[in-house]
């Protein structure tokens, strides 16, 4: 049974909200009638595009469910803590009857003697609290934070291993979101960790033994003392509940901003080039504002309810207390008054850590259900369970009735019963319109996406039926834009291998063929230089020959290759293509071609157009007229 509700109880940030409409559809297990999956669709509101793809796990009402399994996965060290915990109550309540006493021993003792035992007793006992007190920090923190950093690393390999269409904005998730989400709000649940590590058992156990210190005096004023929590769990019930809300307003405006510098500072050529600094800068000042705004106001009502809470409960039990001992006449000696204040004021204390660890809770569970969000995304590429690994490919490549689409069926199709077979060792370029589904094609044969209808055959083995990562061993896919990571140039070139089976002697050798060698070799450490971020050490020609280089590296035998339209200077385009023509000799080569002279390289020339294959002569194609209307419409450099 499935009904689909317009309102969301999801959260979502107020910018996808106002981009996106959304509509969930909620699976009821037919049998108990229980929610047993929330199946997530965003759609966009102008094209209707799916966004999300759907959640895959039952859903868990509370973020303390999330939480659970990484804490118990730190129990020693938890166990730890509270075992210090329980010490630390114990010298405590050893230390209370000793204070309640001091005046006494002082006021009666004749020689300095007795003092001084009681002066060294106190001063051992408090001690021994607060070493006590520092292990169950330390081990309740060292806990928190790795079952967070548990967290992150499981989050980010969810992620990683997420369809490309997650990461090409079919998510809904900007990647600046995600870097927020992973870095920032892990951190705060790690602060919800603690707080939550360090109240439960560490309160409770202060709370009875300074109870039991306060009974010890006067059962009925410690009752009457009591009265006064339900008053405050009032309060705080009310003022959680806007916590959260401010709480999570603050993440998303985070998480505005941390997309904005994610978007904004890569492209700081195109901001110069469009003197689009004042733009920017008026921009990013709105943005931070509005962040600003937002955590204040979670900085001041967090600061606001503990206080409030102490105010609560103080009041409510001095009106009570006097009201009681006015009406019953009991009296006290001066030593069960100050025992029990003493006791009173070390329960006011664990009380307004319980209004600061509810604190963290409210304002880590926000965090907690984004950071989760992540993981919920199933992917639509799934490798099958007996999947096969190919061990070499001669590189037959066949396209057999393909049709695809991005988004749901209101989308046009990018590729409609598309047929073509590339013959092993065949270079064949491929052109057509601009947004014809070049780029498409050639994430469908790596298997990035996977077509509606339709197979795509490699050596006559459909590739949804070879493990993924064997297929992608097999195919090297070099794109415009080379991509480069921050590293060293040798960990660029060899990025496919482990960091320690690095083989140097193949990163020279491919370095060399993609005529890379010359200005590596003069880098201040050569391939052990570190590039920058993307590269930004090179120019675009060099960065290309790295690109190759890795290409060569991989060693595969179909290539993909998606030709840089950018014009390089007449040296540094003989290098590139050179290096191009090296890589593409003895393999399977199918390349997005936007340049005459790889046409005329390749041994056939398919366009695609309304999302089908024709084939086109390239005699007529370079004609005494010039270009064919096809090649005019696409995006060839002449
Ligand atoms: N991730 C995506 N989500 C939704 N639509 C997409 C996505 N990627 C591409 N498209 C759309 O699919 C169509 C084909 O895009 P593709 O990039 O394959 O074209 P192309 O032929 O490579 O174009 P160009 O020559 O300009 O690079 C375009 O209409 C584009 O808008």
């Amino acid at each position: 049974m499935a009904i689909t509700v317009s309102s969301p109880s999801y959260p979502i940030s107020p910018l996808l909200r106002s981009r996106f409409q959304q509509t969930f559809t909620i699976t009821l297990n037919p049998s108990t009638n229980t929610l047993r999956r929330t199946h997530l669709c965003c759609v966009s509101a102008t094209t209707r595009e799916p966004l999300y793809t759907s959640l895959s796990k039952p859903v868990q009402s509370s973020p303390l469910a999330h939480l659970q399994p990484y804490l118990l996965s730190e129990w020693q060290l938890i166990l730890k803590g509270w075992l210090c915990s329980a010490a630390s109550v114990y010298f405590l309540s050893l230390t209370v009857p000793s204070i309640a006493l001091l005046p006494r021993v002082l006021c009666e003792s004749t020689g300095p003697q007795r003092p001084i035992k009681e002066g060294l007793r106190l001063a051992v006992l408090a001690a021994a609290r607060f070493a006590t007190a520092y292990l169950q920090h330390a081990f309740l923190l060292e806990a928190s934070l790795r079952a967070a950093n548990r967290i992150r690393v499981r989050v980010f390999d969810r992620l990683v291993h997420n369809d490309l269409g997650f990461f090409e904005g079919n998510g809904g998730v900007f990647t600046g979101d995600v870097a927020h989400r992973i870095t920032s709000e892990a951190a705060d649940v790690a602060d919800m960790a603690f707080a939550l590590l360090n109240t439960v058992v560490p309160t409770a156990l202060q709370l009875v033994a300074m109870s039991t210190q306060m009974v010890a005096v006067s059962p009925l004023l410690s009752l009457v003392s009591f009265l006064a929590i339900p008053c405050m769990s009032f309060i705080m019930a009310y003022l959680g509940k806007r916590l959260r809300e401010v709480s999570r307003e603050s993440h998303f405006s985070i998480a505005r901003l941390s997309a904005y510098l994610n978007e904004v500072l890569p492209s700081m050529l195109a901001v110069k080039a469009n003197n689009g600094e004042k733009k920017e800068s008026s921009k990013f000042q709105s943005l931070a504002h509005e962040a600003m705004r937002d955590i204040l106001r979670k900085k001041k009502m967090k600061e606001f309810i503990p206080h409030a809470m102490k105010l609560v409960y103080i009041g409510g039990l001095a009106a009570l207390c006097t009201g009681f001992l006015v009406i019953s006449g009991e009296s006290f000696d001066g030593t069960k008054i100050l025992s029990f204040s003493t006791a009173l004021a070390l329960v006011i204390n664990p009380i307004q850590d319980v209004g600061k660890a509810y604190n963290e809770l409210k304002q880590g569970e926000p965090a907690v259900e984004r950071l989760f969000d992540l993981t919920r995304f199933e992917s639509k590429v799934m490798e099958k369970t007996n999947a096969i690994e190919v061990e070499h490919v001669r590189g037959d490549i066949k396209f057999c009735g393909v049709k695809f689409r991005y988004g749901d069926e209101t989308s046009p199709p990018v590729l409609d019963g598309a047929d073509l077979h590339i013959r092993p060792g065949e270079t064949v370029a491929l052109v057509g319109p601009s947004g014809g589904g070049k780029t498409t094609l050639a994430k469908l044969l790596l298997r990035l996406y996977d077509p509606l209808c339709g197979s795509i055959l490699l050596d006559d083995c459909n590739i949804q039926d070879m493990i993924l990562g064997s297929l992608r061993n097999h195919v090297a896919l070099v794109l415009q834009d080379a991509m480069l990571f921050s590293g060293t140039v040798a960990k660029n070139i060899a990025y496919r291998a482990p960091n320690e089976e690095i083989n140097m002697a193949q990163v020279e050798n491919a370095a060399r063929i993609a005529n890379a060698h010359e200005f590596i070799k003069d880098l201040p450490n050569g391939y052990e230089t570190n590039i920058g971020p993307r590269g930004s050490l090179f120019s675009g020609g060099q960065k290309q020959r790295i690109a190759i280089a890795r290409a060569l590296y991989q060693n595969s035998s179909v290539l993909v290759l998606d030709e840089a339209t950018s014009a390089l200077d007449s040296r540094s385009e003989l290098l590139v293509r050179q290096a191009l023509e090296r890589l593409m000799a003895n393999r399977t080569v199918l390349v997005i071609a936007h340049r005459i002279e790889t046409i005329k390289m390749a041994d056939r020339v398919v366009v695609l157009e309304g999302g089908k294959f024709k084939e086109a002569d390239k005699s007529t194609l370079f004609g005494a007229n010039g270009l064919l209307e096809s090649t005019e419409q696409s995006s060839i450099v002449v």
